[in-house]
């Protein structure tokens, strides 16, 4: 379970530039639940995961991730906890490490673990075999650098990566909004198998309407670092693209949004 409790977080405290990201934020989350996350730029969905994931510190509240209070504990410490698969597709690997190194490190993430052991005969099969798994032939590649791979083979790759260490929370920080509709789709398909495979429970970020609904058991709005909306069940099912359009317009004090805030299809 995550138990996020009266959550701030406030940037640049005391400077000209003091920003409350976040304020006063509650939301649980059951083992095993897709929740998906909306809301409009700057609303604190990224904050939120950073506050997750550890990269961000919660200024005031309490963050609970599988019965264990990590609020103040580093991104390292909750490595075994969380992981997370970000929008650009360089960010969650390194470029100039090849396929199979990327995967070790994946693996040994949060572990007192090098290089060495993590590359036995083994593991490296596992990885093969996992990395076989996505069909899309890189499994021929794994000794090819990272850096030579396009966007959605990357973004494929480090959701497999997601899954290697164990650890029961995905975060996707809009994970497809960079790739293309066919890669989008793939990574999409990809996910829920995973997802379903490993049991996790997942918060996905997203400006897509139709992923918000399609995807998931629940949908989270958050607006001025609060969540505003959060359905489940049939008020979700019940749910249409034009009526999240119309929340989004509701809580923005009857603001329309310009296009590029939201992918409505
Ligand atoms: N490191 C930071 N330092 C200062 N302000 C920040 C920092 N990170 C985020 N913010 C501010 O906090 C607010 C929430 O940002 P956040 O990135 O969480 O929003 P978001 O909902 O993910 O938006 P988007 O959809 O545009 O990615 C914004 O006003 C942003 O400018």
């Amino acid at each position: 379970m995550i138990e996020l409790s009266g959550i701030g977080v406030t940037f640049g405290r005391g400077t000209p530039l003091e920003k409350q990201a976040l304020s006063g934020l509650d939301l649980t989350i059951d083992n095993g639940s897709f929740v998906t996350v909306i809301g409009s730029n700057g609303a604190g969905k990224s904050t939120m995961l950073g506050v997750l994931a550890g990269d961000v510190l919660a200024t005031e509240g309490r963050v609970i991730i599988s019965s264990q209070d990590v609020t103040r504990k580093a991104t390292a410490e909750r490595a075994k906890l969380v992981a997370r698969v970000f929008q650009d597709p360089l960010t969650g690997s390194c470029g100039a490490l090849t396929i199979e190194e990327n995967l070790a490190l994946a693996a040994a993430r949060g572990a007192r673990r090098g290089f060495g052991p993590a590359l036995s005969r083994q593991r490296r099969a596992m990885f093969a075999e996992r990395v076989s798994g996505l069909k899309l032939g890189l499994e021929n590649r794994m000794g090819d650098r990272m850096d030579s791979l396009s966007g959605g083979q990357r973004q494929a790759l480090s959701l497999v990566m997601a899954t290697l260490a164990g650890s029961k929370v995905l975060l996707l920080d809009e994970h497809t909004a960079a790739l293309d509709p066919g890669m989008a789709e793939f990574v999409m398909e990809l996910t829920q198998s995973l997802v379903n495979e490993h049991k996790l429970t997942t918060l996905m970020v997203t400006h897509s309407m139709r992923q918000a609904l399609d995807y998931g058991s629940r949908t989270v709005m958050l607006h001025a670092g609060k969540v505003v909306l959060d359905v489940t069940g049939d008020n979700r099912g019940n749910l249409q693209v034009e009526d999240l359009i119309e929340m989004f317009r509701k809580v923005r004090g009857g603001e329309d949004l310009d296009d590029d805030a939201l992918l409505i299809g």
